[in-house]
């Protein structure tokens, strides 16, 4: 008999972006319904950059809570050249701070504002060493002569290798990590280094986004790679080792900015991950190491409890319906679609 109920505490999401305004009202739900805690992106318009801000940021993000929901966002601030190692300090000893985001300049959604020469950051990066603060990177280059699907290797190899060498006591988690590469280079590293995976990564590989037609809502960064990755990317999540655990990436944008001539990267998954992933596992026949993914290892990583609560994942003899497009006040977005019927359901 295969399994078709399972029980596992309650998932954190370790990258997440949860945008603010609108659209934060509009897809917070999606999260707390059955994440716990999520690591919160700071890349908004203004980036969050210092503690004060993602105090305030913190706070309207609780107000957008529906009633009765128990959530807590996990801040962190947006790295640039003139960060001040002594307000990270300060944020970071106060529990508000979690983590510091290094966007290189250009690489992602509102990066412009990010790290352009890595020298200038060196100063809070040996603060971060120092106090044991863990760095999160959006690990690409934006070298223009590198190719796109080569972004996250070079990146490895020109920016991440020499900085964990020069540093070696700086807490890393590579996150969003979407090549064999990035897989291989977290198993080889002996401390220090860990990745989160995003539930897209998982299920697409490049043929989603450009075979019958331009796809847009496959689009995000790092892009998907090519089908050996993704397989790589399986093994890792699926392997119950504690250097790999659940970040969703989840990244809304509305609609026509993504349907259009330059669109966004980003991909809306809240809504659905929990049944994507158990979707995954079971095809992976690793149904009894989603909750080391999903709930376990994040924790054990951030230095936090792993959640009292749990969730009840039940497998359904029909599909599941979720809803294509989730509406907001800042307008439609549109909810990721793995390609494949969803049968497990969260049950509370
Ligand atoms: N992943 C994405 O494609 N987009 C993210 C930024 C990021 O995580 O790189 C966004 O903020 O929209
Ligand atoms: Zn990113
Ligand atoms: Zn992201």
């Amino acid at each position: 008999m295969s399994t078709t109920e399972l029980t596992i505490r309650r998932p954190d999401d370790w990258h997440l972006h949860l945008r603010d305004g609108a659209m934060l009202e509009g897809v917070i739900a999606d999260t707390s319904r059955h994440f716990a805690r999520a690591i919160v992106m700071p890349n908004l318009v203004p980036p969050v950059v210092t503690t004060a801000e993602a105090a305030a940021y913190r706070d309207r993000i609780l107000a957008a809570l529906p009633e009765g929901d128990r959530f807590e966002p996990l801040m962190t601030l947006y790295l640039t050249e003139h960060t001040d190692p002594d307000d990270v300090q300060a944020g970071y000893e106060s529990g508000l701070i979690r983590a510091v985001k290094l966007y290189p300049a250009g690489a992602t959604t509102n990066s412009h504002g990010g790290v352009r020469d890595m020298a200038k950051a060196m100063p809070v990066l040996e603060r971060m060493a120092e106090i044991g603060l863990t760095l999160c990177v959006h690990g690409e280059v934006t070298t223009p002569e590198v190719d796109i699907f080569d972004r996250e290797a070079v990146f490895i190899d020109t920016v991440l290798e020499p900085l964990r060498a020069r540093l070696p006591e700086l807490r890393v988690t590579m996150e969003h990590v979407t090549t064999r590469n990035g897989i291989d280079y977290i198993r080889a590293a002996k401390e220090n280094l860990a990745g989160t995976i995003t539930t897209h990564h998982l299920i697409i590989n490049r043929n989603a986004i450009l075979v019958g037609g331009i796809r847009p809502h496959y689009y995000c960064l790092p892009v998907a790679k090519r089908e050996e990755h993704r397989l790589a990317l399986r093994a890792a999540a699926t392997s119950g080792d504690a250097r790999f655990f659940l970040g969703t990436d989840s990244a809304p944008h509305v609609d026509p900015m993504k349907e259009c001539a330059c669109g966004c990267a980003g991909i809306y998954t809240s809504i659905n991950t929990m049944s994507c992933l158990a979707h995954v596992f079971e095809q992976e026949g690793a149904l009894d190491r989603l909750e080391a993914f999903a709930s376990l290892n994040g924790p054990a990583w951030y230095g936090l409890p792993v959640n009292a609560e749990t969730i009840r994942l039940v497998r359904r003899a029909e599909p599941v319906a979720f809803p294509a497009k989730r509406e907001t006040g800042a307008g439609t977005v549109t909810v990721f679609d793995p390609m494949f019927p969803l049968h497990w359901d969260v049950v509370e």
